[in-house]
């Protein structure tokens, strides 16, 4: 136990705000001179706004009450002609009346309290940028026409507000619109001085969509499970874990929306937390170019917890169209990571990315802070000191320990005041000399279940421990005022902040900030929280551990004032660095880093239809070359399911159908396979084991490449390929004719990828000196084949036996496919003009398998008709995946639909072709 020992010499981790938001600025011009864009605003989505809003809607006209009938009129009282109305006439809607004014906006205005580091970061980001903060009002709460109007938009707190709801369905689009206009003028109270603007701009959500999203998925399903509950544990209710999906996906959808309409080039969006987890795909879906980070608030728990999740792969998919994910701490991170490898299979780049079809996300951690500043203002209120008075007179002569948190199973209560009855047993010194005032505030939703377990603990512990003039705890369940929660914490001997799970907890970096004022008194946190990681001069302990927790409030409480200074002196200048303004900095600073990097910087666009289709009917001669696996069929668990889909036959048959076209499939499968599932297909030329073999179009015979090689080195490879399957559960090798491969995709994602690297490592430092073979990384796979034949170099083959083709089509998904897009390099580059033209030496394929010197000497160049336009490499997988390839499509199925969609067109025009 590292944290008992006496301190460490003090080290220092103080981040500097100047510094960091210097690189921000030095990053930002950077990335202007590389012409990339930054438009210097930060959109900001968050799940709510930091403002409550109320609605007192005018009345329509129709619902103005007309005058009351009045009774016959006696002679005597003749009234008035009704053009002359009296004074205090109240049958009259008065003119003037409030309900009626058309100046007095219909809404009010008020800070909403809560998540106050980070808004308090985001207002601060104002000092060096233009936001925009994206979020759901809250439910609109419904206040009284007849309330006084709000002088401006920026209120004092509504409390005094009927609390009764309006709802969303129920406001006009000039309802909406008017409140949009006042957020627009909304400033919040922590804005800098002289800053940039922040505007604030409304999600507007079904009222059923809004519950069902937070009070279900988020708060019943997501919320207990990234802090280590299963549902079981603590639903009352518990339906089912999928329940409140589709609202869940319904508001994310809603939000991501939002952003792709204020949306800029150069903008950087920052997503706030678990209740949007979805939106960074939605947004890359929307907006391919936008640099989009996700901070995760709370904590991500092991991913042996979050495979339960029903929507575990839609999660991590919604979350993974982030450029950058940040965490509250590295374990949270690493959770992550390895959930996106045991869950869905994607594999990690060598500097921590996760790579989904070749879009890689960063992974870091950056957490979160207080605004040190205000929290220290905070403690000098006045209303504290007679509170802190009072509490010191009440317990004077005995130590304080102090404990305050939300009444919610994760937070551990239950488990402090066993540890403190613990302590009371093990130090009974301390019977009579020590208190522990507890204070919970009631959590989202109530539990009386652990209300009245607290409670029956407090009263064991006061029965057991306690006498006439002495009770040891104090346990308060109560909102309690900030000048109550500050007097609390500085009159603390000892600060107990102890949950089972916390992302962060910033009541631990109030205690430091108030002690500076008083006793320096040490702090007991749970190793379980994110803010542990970087207090690591706090006692730190495991709540489940009653003996060592008493342990370290024993120590805390009898420790030398000397080594309270020290630990307090420097968990001090950690929370007062650390703060929520450089964490905001910070955030901003690691996505322009991350738009700065090569990946992001470098998109290949999605394949332009139209110029396809173009090519395409002007051509009189078409190349067509297909990889097979992860481009004419997904890739699935096992080799021999990759069977292609009716689509995929249908497509390759209308294609070959056509005498213009010459389609081929060049693959890493061996012949066998590509006859049993393509050999059907007349005129489809095939080419098996990465190059290795060759059947032409119409043919049925296979050319084999490497039959005067030297293929001794197969069963070595074997040999090798067999001590790593008998070590790898689930593994398993595949031999074909002149090439093998060692599959892993069925092992355990990691253990499989550090076998694949050991044998990698081993077959290219030792076989591959030696022997004339070349290794090549798949998709879980490991293949060897020899070094002379590869992709490229078929198609160089065909392209020289066709030279006449004008339009070429070639896709790929893999590394190997590379040598494809790389042998249709055919034009130097930079070349701009369409017409330009292209030789090609005779490939090493053709005068390999020339019988004689004079026979391969018949082989020159030759010219090729085709022009730079109508090249069509390309990658299947994201657009920023690193490839050659001019164009990319996203997945296999989008190959074949734009195959489908060439036939098509060329078949609709045919007719017309014909009758000219
Ligand atoms: O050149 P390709 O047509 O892309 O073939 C490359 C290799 O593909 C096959 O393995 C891959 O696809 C399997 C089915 O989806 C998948 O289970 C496996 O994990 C992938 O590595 C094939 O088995 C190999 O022989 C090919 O060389």
């Amino acid at each position: 136990m590292d944290s008992f020992a006496e301190p460490r010499k003090p080290i220092d981790n103080s981040i500097s705000l100047a510094d960091v938001r210097a690189q921000v600025h030095k990053l930002e011009e950077d990335l202007r001179d590389k012409n990339i864009p930054v438009s210097g605003r930060i959109i900001q989505v968050c799940h709510y706004l930091p403002v409550t809003c109320a609605f007192a809607r005018r009345p329509r006209p129709e619902e103005i009450p007309s005058p009351p009938a009045t009774p016959p009129a006696k002679a005597a009282d003749i009234p008035p002609s009704p053009t002359e109305p009296q004074p205090g006439d109240s049958s009259l809607p008065a003119p003037k009346d409030a309900a009626l004014d058309k100046a007095r906006p219909q809404w009010s205005l008020a800070v909403r309290y809560g998540h106050s580091a980070m808004v308090s970061g985001i207002d601060s980001l104002a000092t060096t940028h233009e936001q925009i903060v994206i979020g759901w009002t809250g439910d609109i709460q419904a206040s009284s026409p007849a309330e006084p109007p709000v002088a401006s938009a920026v209120t004092s707190d509504p409390s005094g507000l009927p609390t009764s709801k309006v709802a969303t369905s129920s406001l006009t689009d000039e309802d909406k619109k008017e409140l949009e206009s006042m957020l627009e003028e909304y400033r919040s109270r922590d804005e800098p001085e002289n800053g940039k603007k922040i505007h604030y701009v409304p999600v507007w959500l079904d009222d059923k969509d809004a519950h069902g999203h937070y009070d279900g998925y988020c708060k019943q399903t997501l919320w207990p499970l990234f802090h280590y509950l299963l549902w079981q544990d603590v639903a009352t209710e518990y339906a089912s874990a999928d329940a409140h999906w589709a609202p869940y996906a319904a508001v994310n959808a809603a939000f991501a929306r939002r952003v792709a309409e204020v949306y800029r080039p150069g903008d950087l969006i920052w997503i706030h937390d678990y209740h949007l987890l979805l939106v960074p795909s939605l947004l890359r879906q929307a907006l391919p170019d936008a640099a989009v980070g996700l901070f995760v608030h709370t904590p991500f728990p092991s991913s042996e917890v979050f495979r339960c999740l029903p929507r575990r792969k839609e999660i991590l998919d919604g979350m993974l169209g982030a450029n950058l994910i940040c965490f509250q701490t590295y374990s949270y991170s690493r959770h992550f990571t390895s959930s996106c490898v045991r869950v869905c299979g994607y594999e990690v780049t060598s500097r921590g990315g996760i790579d989904v079809q070749g879009h890689v996300t960063a992974i870091g951690y950056c957490p979160v802070g207080v605004d040190a500043d205000r929290v220290a203002k905070d403690t000098l209120r006045p209303g504290i000191q007679p509170k802190l008075d009072a509490l010191r007179a009440l317990y004077e002569g005995k130590k304080i320990i102090v404990g305050r948190d939300k009444l919610d199973v994760v937070k551990g209560v239950v488990q402090k005041l066993r540890a403190f009855e613990k302590l009371l047993q093990d130090y009974p010194q301390w019977i009579g000399n020590v208190v522990l005032i507890q204070v919970t505030s009631p959590a989202l939703t109530d539990s009386p279940k652990l209300e009245r377990q607290v409670s029956e603990l407090v009263a064991h512990i006061n029965g057991e421990y306690g006498s006439l003039d002495f009770i040891p705890v104090h346990h308060y369940h109560q909102t309690i005022k900030k000048d109550e929660f500050y007097a609390l914490l500085s009159v603390a001997d000892l600060g107990v902040i102890t949950p089972l799970r916390d992302g962060m907890n910033t009541t631990s970096m109030e205690f430091v900030i108030s002690q500076e004022r008083t006793k320096k008194s040490p702090l007991i946190l749970s190793e379980f929280m994110g803010i542990s990681s970087t207090m690591t001069e706090a006692l730190q302990i495991n709540p489940w551990n009653m003996s060592e927790v008493a342990a370290a409030m024993h120590r805390g409480l009898t420790m030398s004032e000397e080594e309270k200074l020290r630990r307090h002196q420097q968990l001090y200048k950690t929370v007062t660095t650390h703060t929520s303004q450089t964490w905001a900095a910070m955030l901003a600073k690691k996505l322009l880093e991350r738009l700065g990097s090569q990946n992001m910087a470098r998109q290949t666009p999605f394949i332009p239809k139209g110029q396809l289709e173009q090519h395409y009917l002007k051509a009189k001669k078409r190349l067509f070359l297909f990889d097979y696996d992860g481009t004419l069929a997904p890739i699935v668990k096992v080799p021999s399911a990759a069977v292609p889909s009716k689509e995929t036959l249908e497509a390759l048959e209308t294609l070959t159908a056509d005498p213009k076209n010459v389609v081929y499939i060049i693959s890493g499968r061996d012949g066998e396979f590509l006859e049993q599932h393509l050999g059907h297909i007349k005129n489809l030329g095939m080419s098996a084991e990465h190059g290795g073999f060759i059947r032409e179009p119409g043919e049925s015979t296979w050319r084999n490449f490497t039959e005067s090689l030297d293929m001794s080195w197969m069963s070595e490879v074997l040999e090798i390929f067999k001590y790593y399957t008998e070590r790898t559960t689930g593994s398993h090798i595949e031999v074909k004719k002149s090439s093998i491969t060692w599959h892993y995709r069925s092992a355990d994602p990691e253990w499989g990828l550090f076998q694949c690297h050991q044998c990698q490592d081993l077959l290219e430092n030792n076989l591959a000196r030696k022997r004339p073979i070349e290794v090549l990384v798949g998709k879980k796979n490991l293949e060897v084949r020899p070094l002379a034949v590869n992709k490229g170099e078929i198609v160089k083959r065909i392209l020289y036996f066709n030279p006449d083709a004008e339009f070429i089509f070639c896709a790929g998904d893999d590394k190997t496919d590379e040598d494809m897009f790389r042998a249709l390099l055919l034009f130097p580059q930079g070349t701009t003009s369409p017409t330009a033209t292209a030789r090609l030496d005779p490939p090493l394929s053709v005068t390999l398998l020339a019988s004689s010197k004079e026979d391969a000497d018949k082989f020159g160049p030759v010219d090729l008709a085709i022009t730079p336009d109508a090249v069509f490499t390309t990658a299947v997988g994201h657009s920023s995946k690193r490839t050659l390839a001019s164009w990319h499509v996203t997945t296999p199925e989008e190959v074949v639909e734009h195959m489908l969609h060439l036939v098509r067109v060329a078949g609709e025009q045919a007719p017309s072709s014909s009758s000219l």
